[in-house]
């Protein structure tokens, strides 16, 4: 009985059987085995053209190669893509995010190979002929030599140290706006760019191909060279496949395989044609295969060039610098930038100046090796979970070794500030707070002038000395509070065991002018003090030193003394030390800020002497999470800026007060569990109770000389910047953030409809997801209500927690701590944070019975983790 057994379309393709029949190879191609299209539709896929070239030798089933060929020629030169620094084209799109870019590539089609009639040559113009020479004008080229299409071009990306951004591939692709090819839905937009085909074999077999010579075998396209600026990752658009990042110059990444040529083939007699399907249906009938039709077209498909491959590219630029400088908007780290090394990035006095890290090489401040600086967008809180495109900035953060801190220091909380971009870095991947840094105090002119003014006008030698007194106290106040936010972060850190490397504290504070030049040469020197630390330190000195980290623990018991005991750690570290006095700036002239500057050295001999005549000083630390005061000689931890180290009575007094204000401690001294919290929750709070207060008048814009001295150049209506950043809050999606800079007010009030129109959508299609948290969020009126209510309930989670009394607190605390370890986790796939969250607020549940109890029903609690986890920036891609 003969078995039904469908063919693949019910076809066969004769062509295999003809390579039977040309060569009598005993090749494995049985009637079924050999299929219409074998092979030649899978090259969709990344990399398959490979597979499929690999392939080819099988596929040549007609092609019979002449011997004593001509070498192929040489490959011509690859073409580049001009790279079009045409800022015009791209300045409407200011604020955005030039560093990432999607784009269509699309590789060439192969060419279509020559197709011979069988047993039949042809006469072919002879290339050697010369007028009156003694060679024929055409010579007859047997029939067997049918001429290969040529690959289409590949699409590659190449690492060219000359391109410093994705900017030009924002210009536009190399098709004149026109997708190639087709494509799918929606991208019509994008940069598209395509190599080209690959030529045909011969001009009669298709179109457009240059007329070839019958010896050259096949010929060869150039492919298409994308530029791209090393530190560029490439991923597939939709899977968010990593296909490769580009790192070293001169390296090249495939991205798009052209298609393969199609094949020469001669063309089968009718004779042959007719042996061939009777030979292919007499094997398939023994087989028992039953044939329904028999296709001899196959060698057809054969002679046809593969269509190139086209995907979606989604290409990221993450720098590749030593040092990364981070800070607030307006911090000056531009400016510092721009004094410390050749480069020259545009500095203004509005926040969000910089949009695309500018790299400068600093070759100052003694270090034998030069190093790469990058100057990166401000970041303000909340930048990790987004907001102000904080995220994107953020990721250039990645391959730096070690990072320079820019804080304003004539702003009305440095330390807040400080501490917050810690925090965003810490919640953002907590390994980037585990990277030796530096804080440079900058603008301290601004200080000095201020501290001028207040002691009764520059001018007068006596109010002078008054105001550089004053500088230089308020000075000391900052390096000592910098140094208390540091441990109080490494404190928080271990109390909460949150995931990660223990923070670590700044190898220097350093004051500095940018705009004067005074203190920049120990800001370099202690740059290259900061990546000799990172150079030399295991991953595992960076992370925190068992020891120290229990003294940090002990804070939990007795929170003064811990805070003494740190201070005496450091106070150790600095009578360890071997101080090296900061070279003297001060000589340069009796200015409030020279004399600011100059007063490091004086502090830091002071203390140098005070912390070596304590008696009983306890013997250095070991190498730890601060310190490493191992590397004596100005390395890791030698911190010859640390005027704040060693404290006395009054000074520890005045740390412990300025722990409260930040509310890192509470009244009686105990570490609190108190985050700084985002505008939203400040605006909640009312500046409501304990640190509360003092953080609620955390504002960029009030009371800023250097902001209300240019305040008027903020676009739109009152304080501009300030405005912004609310406006961006409300909408919750970062990415307004930059939308919203520099619109005038009706198309704000545009923005502010389509936020409102995509909430309300947000919220319905929740509430269809959800029956059980519907009811909450609908009662509560959508985002905003859902976030206060998280707030309310994290406020009582971690109040609980303060308590510490009950089963029902610990509860809480269970709860607020399952929450923080979403806060920390690094970057995954979205649906991934989802389930991720999911997943942990279960646990939370499953573990504590009494959650529900907590002033929160479950659904509250669910609803609660569910926006927390969303929120907290925990990763989207491998950034
Ligand atoms: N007086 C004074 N002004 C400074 C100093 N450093 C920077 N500025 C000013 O501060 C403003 C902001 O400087 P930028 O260097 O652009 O600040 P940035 O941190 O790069 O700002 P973003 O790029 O927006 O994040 C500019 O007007 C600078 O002139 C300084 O040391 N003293
Ligand atoms: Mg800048």
């Amino acid at each position: 009985m003969a078995i039904k057994q469908p063919l693949l379309g019910s076809k066969l393709n004769r062509a295999s059987g003809q390579a039977l029949a040309c060569f009598g190879a005993a090749r494995p191609v049985s009637a079924v085995g050999r299929l219409r299209g074998s092979g030649r539709s899978d090259t969709a896929a990344l990399g398959s053209a490979a597979a499929v070239q690999a392939q080819q030798p099988s596929r040549r089933t007609c092609v019979r190669v002449a011997a004593g060929r001509q070498e192929a020629p040489p490959d011509p030169a690859p073409k580049r893509v001009a790279v079009r620094p045409d800022a015009a084209s791209v300045v409407p799109e200011a604020h955005k995010v030039f560093d990432e870019i999607i784009i269509n590539v699309k590789s060439g089609n192969g060419g279509n190979g020559e197709v011979v009639p069988a047993g039949r040559g042809r006469w072919v113009p002879n290339h050697k002929y010369k007028p009156g020479g003694n060679q024929s004008k055409t010579i007859w080229l047997p029939a067997s030599e049918p001429g290969d299409g040529a690959d289409g071009g590949d699409v590659v990306l190449v690492c060219d140290p000359g391109v410093e951004s994705l900017l030009h591939l924002h210009a536009g692709g190399n098709t004149g706006g026109k997708k190639a090819g087709g494509g799918a839905k929606g991208d019509a937009a994008r940069p598209t760019f395509a190599a080209r085909d690959g030529s045909n074999a011969n001009p009669n077999t298709g179109s457009g191909g240059p007329k070839r010579n019958a010896d050259i075998k096949k010929a060869k396209t150039p492919a298409l060279e994308i530029p791209v600026p090393p530190g560029t990752v490439v991923k597939r658009k939709g899977t968010g496949a990593l296909l490769g990042e580009l790192l070293q110059p001169g390296q090249r990444l495939v991205v798009a395989r052209g298609g393969a040529g199609g094949h020469g083939v001669m063309a089968p007699s009718r004779e042959q044609n007719l042996a061939r399907v009777s030979r292919a249906e007499r094997e398939a009938r023994n087989k028992g295969v039953e044939v329904v039709e028999v296709d001899d077209s196959g060698w057809r498909e054969d002679v046809k060039g593969q269509p190139g491959q086209q995907l979606g590219l989604t290409l990221l630029l993450r720098v590749v610098a030593d040092v990364g400088l981070v800070g607030f908007p307006n911090a000056g780290k531009s400016s510092l930038l721009k004094s410390l090394t050749r480069a020259s990035p545009t500095i203004a006095p509005y926040p969000f100046t910089t949009l695309m890290p500018n790299l400068g090489v600093l070759s100052a401040g003694g270090g034998a090796s030069k190093a790469v600086l990058a100057d990166l967008p401000g970041l303000i809180e909340g930048a990790h979970k987004g907001r102000g495109l904080g995220r994107n900035f953020l990721r250039h953060l990645r391959r730096t070794s070690a990072l320079l801190h820019v804080v304003d220091a004539a702003a009305p909380d440095p330390v807040t500030d400080y501490y917050a971009v810690r925090e965003e870095l810490r919640m953002y991947n907590p390994d980037y707070c585990a990277r030796p840094h530096v804080v440079a105090l900058n603008k301290m002119d601004l200080l000095s002038a201020a501290a001028a003014a207040a002691a009764g006008g520059a001018g007068a030698p006596a109010s002078e000395e008054a105001a550089a007194a004053a500088v230089v106290a308020r000075m000391k106040e900052l390096v000592t509070a910098i140094r208390g936010a540091a441990q109080a972060q490494a404190a928080e850190h271990a109390e909460h065991a949150y995931e990660g490397p223990t923070p670590v504290a700044p190898i220097s504070i350093v004051p500095c002018c940018a705009a004067t030049g005074e203190g920049l040469k120990e800001l370099a020197a202690a740059l290259q003090r900061a990546l000799g630390a990172a150079r030399v330190a295991e991953p595992d000195v960076l992370r925190t030193a068992p020891d120290t980290l229990a003294e940090a623990r002990g804070a939990a018991a007795g929170p003064a003394a811990a805070v003494a005991s740190l201070a005496a750690t450091t106070a150790r570290r600095a009578a360890a030390a071997e101080w090296q006095p900061v070279a003297s700036t001060s000589g340069r002239g009796a200015a409030p800020a020279a004399a600011a500057v100059g007063a490091g050295v004086a502090m830091t001999a002071v203390a140098g002497q005070r912390a070596a005549a304590t008696p009983g000083a306890p013997p250095p630390a070991p190498a730890g999470w601060d310190d490493g005061g191992s590397n004596a000689g100005g390395g890791w931890g030698a911190d010859a800026d640390d005027a704040g180290a060693d404290l006395s009575a009054e000074e520890l007094a005045a740390f412990n007060e300025r722990c409260r204000s930040l509310g890192l401690i509470d009244d009686k001294g105990n570490f609190t569990n108190v985050r700084l919290p985002d505008d939203e929750e400040a605006a909640a709070a009312g500046g409501g109770a304990g640190g509360g207060a003092a953080l609620a008048e955390v504002d960029l814009n009030a009371a800023s000389p250097w902001m209300d001295a240019h305040g008027a150049a903020s676009p739109g209506a009152g304080s501009g910047m300030g405005d912004t950043m609310d406006a961006a809050d409300g909408g919750g999606e970062p990415d307004w953030m930059a939308e919203l800079e520099g619109l005038d007010d009706e198309a704000m009030a545009a923005v502010l409809a389509e936020l409102e129109a995509e909430e309300a959508a947000e919220a319905a299609a929740a509430a269809a997801a959800s029956p059980t948290t519907s009811a909450a969020s609908s009662a509560s009126g959508g985002r905003p209500q859902q976030r206060q209510q998280q707030q309310r309930a994290h406020t009582s989670a971690a109040s609980g927690a303060g308590a510490a009394a009950s089963s029902r607190q610990a509860a809480a605390a269970l709860a607020a701590s399952t929450a923080q370890v979403g806060d920390v986790g690094p970057e995954e796939g979205e649906e991934e944070e989802e389930e991720g969250g999911e997943q942990l607020v279960r646990m939370a549940a499953a573990d504590d019975p009494d959650a529900a109890l907590v002033n929160l029903s479950l659904e509250q609690l669910l609803a609660m983790e569910k926006e927390d986890w969303g929120d907290n920036g925990a990763p989207k891609g491998l950034l």
